[in-house]
């Protein structure tokens, strides 16, 4: 039983309380952010993962964006306390991130899915509720809170093994609930969700942040944040690669001047049609592989990307590579003008 239980704490990914310590007041320092990142790096063997993140939240919903490999799985096991960073400091509300008194500010909900597929929804809620130490009146009451905050309380009986993708959401975020953390981590809940279970879950976690609950999400698709929150963490190879409400990112990325390497065959003829163009602060010839190649230098992607495109279709050039040479850049444009980013 006891590694049986232990395995279910792991399947999880949840982070139990203590049985002594339950009910007792968390880390609490007031005045510190909820979530700090200080400088914080995490090295996996000889894998930069995150390279010197520095990031506040204090409240209500943040999205974390990034494509694949961009950190985000490590950004948010480093929040959980589940990671410790290999440099830097990550803390709640002041105390280590990786300190027990820490995790009981802090509900989980991992990626990959690890039920034990034969237990009903409720079966295993009250389960979590039993490791995390509570007696078991107590978690029977915090099971039944749980599943109707979540909106599973009338399917819970089900088995798992027949629960939509949707319904398994849930069953994960009560479990993250039962401690009434103040910081939900949530690592992908978007993914795979047809699009009203998709709404139902944007729903729910406006209703979690509107009772005061701190919402850290991540996600592939900022269309998806987008609608939920304004407060967006955009990452890339590891690096915050920029922060704030989409406007402020839209604006930010219009001010700041984007790098971006084109080797074409023509590469003379397009440089002095590049010059011409407004937005262009520079355009140095560069030796390449196969040829010449360009690096240019300009302001607003918006208005300087289609207007490349124009000047690249009239001089009839034959295009090697063009890539934006700033991977912070490349990555918000990716997200902003491209979509979802994904690579
Ligand atoms: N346990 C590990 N050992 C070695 N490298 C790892 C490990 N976990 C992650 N990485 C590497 O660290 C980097 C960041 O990975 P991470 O999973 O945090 O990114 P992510 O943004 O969550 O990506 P995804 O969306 O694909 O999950 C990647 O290069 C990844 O290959």
């Amino acid at each position: 039983m006891r590694s049986a239980e232990l395995k279910t704490r792991r399947a999880a990914g949840v982070s139990p309380l203590l049985p002594d310590e339950a009910g007792k007041p968390g880390a609490d320092a007031p005045g510190s952010p909820l979530l700090l990142f200080e400088q914080a790096s995490k090295w996996y063997g000889s894998v930069l993962a995150l390279n010197q993140v520095t990031l506040e939240l204090t409240g209500g919903i943040t999205g974390l964006v990034g494509a694949n490999g961009a950190g985000k799985s490590t950004l948010l096991r480093l929040a959980t306390g589940q990671l410790r960073p290999t440099l830097g400091r990550v803390s709640i509300r002041g105390t280590d991130a990786w300190d027990w008194r820490a995790r009981r500010l802090v509900g989980y909900c991992p990626d990959a899915d690890a039920f034990y597929e034969d237990m009903t929804g409720r079966g295993f809620v009250l389960v979590m509720a039993r490791l995390c130490g509570y007696d078991r009146r107590e978690a029977r009451r915090r099971t039944e809170a749980v599943l109707t905050l979540v909106g599973m309380a009338d399917r819970a009986d089900r088995r798992i093994a027949g629960y939509s993708k949707g319904m398994r959401q849930r069953i994960k975020l009560a479990q993250a609930l039962l401690h009434d953390p103040a910081l939900l981590v949530l690592d992908e809940p978007l993914s795979g969700i047809d699009p009203i279970g998709r709404q139902e879950l944007l729903d729910l976690f406006q209703r979690l942040a509107a009772q005061g609950k701190c919402l850290l999400i991540s996600s592939h698709e900022l269309e998806a944040l987008e609608k939920l929150t304004n407060h967006v963490v955009i990452m890339a190879r590891g690096r915050v690669a920029a922060v704030g409400t989409l406007p402020q990112i839209r604006e930010l990325l219009d001010d700041h001047p984007v790098s971006v390497r084109i080797d074409v065959d023509v590469a003379r003829e397009v440089a002095r049609r590049l010059l011409d163009l407004p937005d262009v602060l520079g355009v140095e010839v560069v030796a390449g592989a196969d040829g010449p190649g360009l690096v240019v230098k300009a302001r607003n992607p918006k208005r300087f990307f289609p207007a490349v495109g124009r000047v690249l279709i009239e001089e009839h050039a034959e295009v090697r590579r063009l890539e934006p040479l700033d991977e912070s850049a490349h990555a918000i444009l990716g997200y902003l003008l491209g979509g979802s980013g994904r690579t």
